[in-house]
């Protein structure tokens, strides 16, 4: 499947959505946890598949927020491994 359908399917949901961001080379979203610990465990989940995938987040964390937006530096912009990372931190970092 091409990229476009998978970012429409991030983008377009109408709760926990990603944002699309700077002429469509970034994906970006806000989790907002009940506290600390859990935000802290939801940035080891993501970060432990980042490492194992080489494709790192940009990501900051305030207390129980953490900010991630998602892009390949290497393209300037959106590719699989973006939407793969995406979708694991759906599917597996925010199921708790
Ligand atoms: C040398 C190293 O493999 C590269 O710098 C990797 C590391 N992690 C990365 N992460 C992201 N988001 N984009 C990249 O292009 C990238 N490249």
């Amino acid at each position: 499947m091409s990229l476009t359908p998978r970012i429409a399917a991030l983008v377009s949901r109408p709760q926990n959505a990603w944002n699309l961001l700077a002429e469509s080379t970034k994906l970006q979203r806000t989790f907002q946890f009940k506290n600390f610990i859990e935000a802290f465990g939801f940035m080891t989940c993501v970060a432990l598949r980042a490492q194992q995938m080489n494709h790192h987040p940009e990501w900051s964390n305030v207390f129980n927020k953490v900010d991630i937006t998602l892009t390949t530096h290497t393209t300037k912009g959106l590719t699989e491994k973006d939407i793969k990372l995406a979708e694991f931190i759906d599917t597996v970092c925010t199921k708790h």
